[in-house]
């Protein structure tokens, strides 16, 4: 009887990569950002990636990051984690786990407290110092919802299509 296969990828590499394959679609020319929520028996629940609404074209509606609200695009864009919350199509998603490239803002983390999820896993936190993810830390640590950062192997891991 032979052992088992070695160096196949952990839950948190295989759910961290699907969420980077997500944010692979972002047509946002800054920041690319991917989710993928999971239940709590590793079943893989929703994806999603940032960009703007169905309807609401990619070739109309601003990209930019400066000038008036109306004209920029933090207005439009849809994040990744209320994509992925929103294409869920299934019942509730109560004790799931949210696998996120970049940490959630502080509505991502309402709606992500809201939904039931339970569990952040991160990839970057470029915006740790700003308003908005500290506010976001504030009451995913009042709701007790834990997030920790994810642990990067380092391992390359070849995908060819
Ligand atoms: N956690 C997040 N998930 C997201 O999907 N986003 C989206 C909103 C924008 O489309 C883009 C951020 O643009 P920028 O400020 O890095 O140029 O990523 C942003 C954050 C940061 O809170
Ligand atoms: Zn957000």
């Amino acid at each position: 009887m032979s052992d088992k296969r070695s160096g196949y990828i952990s839950w948190d590499e295989y759910f961290m990569g699907v969420a980077v394959l997500s944010g692979m679609r972002s047509k946002d020319p800054h920041t690319q950002v991917g989710a993928c929520i999971v239940s709590e028996d590793n079943k893989i629940l929703s994806m999603g990636y940032n960009g703007f609404p169905k309807g609401c074209s990619d070739d109309e509606f601003p990209w930019a990051r400066e000038g008036e609200p109306y004209d920029n695009k933090y207005f439009y864009t849809t994040h990744s984690e209320l994509n992925a919350i929103l294409n869920y199509r299934g019942g509730s998603l109560e004790g799931a786990k949210l696998y996120v490239t970049l940490f959630p803002c502080n509505e991502c983390a309402k709606a992500i407290i809201q939904a039931g999820i339970r569990t952040i896993v991160y990839d970057d936190d470029k915006y740790e110092m700003t308003p908005s993810v500290m506010a976001s830390k504030r009451m995913l640590d009042a709701a007790g919802v834990r997030y920790y950062r994810y642990k990067r192997t380092g391992r390359e891991i070849q995908i060819t299509l």
